[in-house]
């Protein structure tokens, strides 16, 4: 029977540097011990619980991490019940903030340390699992007297690292026994289930952080690829790494000849300096491909089979979900990331009295954007549209005002009440502000610092609660550093801006193309949109934005026999380039957007909502060629 001296002389042995037959991570271990944490062999210590308030805090911090691997533990130890293992994740402290054992073994757990709470660092507890994961960054087995302190002779304990995405380690899955045969290759098993426990929580990790992103997995043998893959990675939109599993770090460091360990090298790096691959080429490696087919070669010439996911397009500004959002401000748009999160910002800023400055190009939806808010935010008062460019001059100021019976020549007998006084109670929406003559914007300034309107020929001002909602084409700034607006009044009426994107660059496209038919069909029935037609309506650049593509619409929907408008029904200055005799032709239409986009087949295919191949394939089958 090893005893209790026995162990402590041969620490000392390894300590004096004579050789052992241990594992090498055990002899470098009970070395750091000694050497670094100062820690004395002889001296046997209790497993220590870190206090109730320390425990909340370390598992507040690992909230998320918590969550994500809970289903994993759970799956992990329904593989193992019946045989007394316990498990532990323990964070990078090597504090326990998880537990799963056997409540018949409470006491006993509690008191060897496998319990909620206990501290496996390696300089409180001596060499053991968690904390020599932690030292070493990998997998191991510490079995009865790797153990340094002879308190915890008797366990075996396996442990695996969990890296976080940006390949630091995060937390450590630590699987152990209060008593075990007495071979150590007893845990092999053990060792290779918590390695795949932990590869499968940074998995589901990563795909719960990069849900915006395309994901990449990976696996050498295509049976498994797209059940349970070995590694995997995240690319930006720029096609530049932007997470990683471990085994993922472990691909891309090997493919450049880089240490795996050092994630600085490999994060915010282009993916196809590590693998022969282009962001553009990810479409091709998605589940619409057999298997077999997706496969990819690593700089070093290793070659591994694939899975693309695209990035997940219901992209939610964060701290709003949907159902946040009141319904009038749902109506603005489809599910485009930079749509929500306009929808998301109205939603929140609706329900405040803040002023708000609406930019975007003409036609974009600024007023329609500007009603939304004022429906969303509960007022009970009107709302009063202003366009500031089309009132002339000289009657601006008792448009807005108001005036008193006989003000001026010409003024009604009664008087009139002012725009600003109707909105009273509502929202006062003040479209091109920027076009408001500089005299009247001080008077403006006035109304809104002091909360009333005094009407033209008036003594007495009258009080008024008002929301401002304005907008302008042009960039107010710029307005403000030409001296053509008050810079006062800019950030009276600027408390928060809203930028509204010209239909162009709309990912929700198709959506807008829809609200347009719904609103032009019910005259006529359900109108609908040709595929080719659709191509054409993409291919144009709308600089009159949704008003000029309504017009288009409405024209079609009234021109065409049949109830789908095809691209003879469009407007003769969106297919200006087409072919008399081949204008309806899904080829006519797809080289309408080629000549758009200068060629540039992934610019089309963004547009086009296709992969590149597939616009490749149109081009050959059309016999489509550039213009000279
Ligand atoms: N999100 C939308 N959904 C459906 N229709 C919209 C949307 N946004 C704008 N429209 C329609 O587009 C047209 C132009 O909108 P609006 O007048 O709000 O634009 P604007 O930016 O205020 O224009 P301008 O700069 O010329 O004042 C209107 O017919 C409006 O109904």
């Amino acid at each position: 029977m090893f005893s209790h001296s026995d162990h402590i002389r041969e620490i000392e042995r390894v300590g004096r540097g004579l050789p052992s037959s241990r594992d090498d991570m055990v002899v470098k271990s009970w070395r750091r011990c000694l050497e670094h944490h100062r820690l004395d062999p002889a001296q046997a210590c209790e497993a220590y619980i870190v206090p109730e308030t320390r425990l909340k805090e370390h598992r507040q911090q690992s909230e998320d991490l918590i969550a994500i691997a809970r289903s994993g533990l759970e799956h992990l130890f329904r593989q193992v019940a019946g045989q007394n293992y316990v498990l532990l994740l323990s964070d990078r402290q090597g504090v326990t903030v998880e537990f799963l054992g056997d409540p018949l073994f409470n006491n006993s757990l509690r008191k060897a340390g496998l319990y909620l709470g206990s501290e496996w660092s390696e300089w409180r507890a001596g060499t053991c699992a968690v904390g020599a994961c932690i030292e070493t960054g990998e997998a191991l087995t510490i079995h009865q007297s790797d153990h340094f302190d002879n308190t915890h002779t008797p366990l075996s304990c396996t442990a695996a690292p969990i890296y976080d995405i940006h390949g630091e380690l995060s937390a450590v899955l630590d699987i152990s026994l209060l008593s075990s045969p007495i071979l150590k290759t007893s845990q092999n098993l053990a060792l290779h289930l918590v390695t795949a426990s932990a590869r499968r929580i940074e998995l589901a990790n990563l795909m719960a952080q990069a849900r915006h992103q395309w994901v990449l997995r990976f696996s050498r043998s295509p049976e498994f690829l797209d059940v349970d893959p070995e590694a995997a990675i995240s690319i930006d939109g720029l096609g530049r790494i932007a997470g990683m599993t471990q085994g993922g770090a472990k691909i891309l460091a090997r493919s450049t000849g880089l240490d795996w360990r050092d994630p600085r090298l490999i994060i915010g790096e282009p993916v196809s300096r590590f693998l022969d691959l282009e962001i553009d080429d990810l479409p091709e490696l998605t589940r619409r491909r057999p298997t077999q087919e997706r496969l990819v070669f690593a700089r070093d010439g290793n070659a591994l089979f694939a899975h693309a996911i695209e990035p997940h397009s219901g992209v939610r500004a964060p701290g709003v979900s949907r159902a946040q959002i009141p319904p009038p401000l749902r109506r603005l748009g489809g599910d485009a990331p930079e749509i929500v999160a306009l929808q998301a910002k109205a939603a929140k800023l609706a329900r405040t009295a803040l002023p708000i400055l609406i930019q975007g190009e003409t036609g974009t939806g600024k007023e329609y954007l500007a009603r939304a808010i004022h429906e969303g935010s509960g007022l009970t008062g009107r709302f009063v549209a202003i366009n500031c460019a089309a009132i002339p001059e000289q009657l601006i100021e008792s448009e807005l005002f108001g005036y008193l019976p006989g003000a001026f020549t010409g003024a009604s007998a009664k008087g009139r009440k002012g725009l600003i006084e109707q909105a009273d109670g509502g929202t006062l929406f003040l479209d091109e502000i920027g076009d408001m003559p500089l005299a009247l914007q001080s008077r403006l300034l006035r109304v809104l610092a002091e909360r009333e309107v005094l009407p033209v020929g008036g003594t007495v001002p009258r009080p008024v609660q008002i929301r401002i909602v304005s907008a302008s084409h042009r960039p107010l700034q710029t307005l403000v550093s030409q001296g053509a607006f008050r810079e006062d009044l800019y950030y009276r009426l600027n408390a928060a801006t809203l930028s509204v994107p010209p239909l162009r660059d709309r990912r929700d496209f198709d959506w807008v193309v829809e609200q347009m038919l719904e609103r032009h069909s019910h005259a006529a029935g359900q109108r609908t949109l040709s595929p080719a037609a659709l191509v054409a309506l993409k291919a144009h650049d709308w600089p009159g934005n949704i008003r000029e593509l309504d017009n288009a619409i409405a024209v079609a929907a009234a021109l065409a026999e049949a109830c789908v408008i095809d691209v003879s029904d469009l407007p003769d200055y969106l297919v200006a380039r087409a072919e008399p005799d081949d204008a309806d032709d899904a080829g006519t239409a797809l080289r309408l957007m080629l000549d758009a986009c200068n060629w540039n087949i992934s610019e089309a295919a963004r547009r086009l909502g296709l992969d590149r191949s597939t616009v490749h394939r149109q081009v050959r089958r059309f016999h489509l060629k550039p213009h000279r």
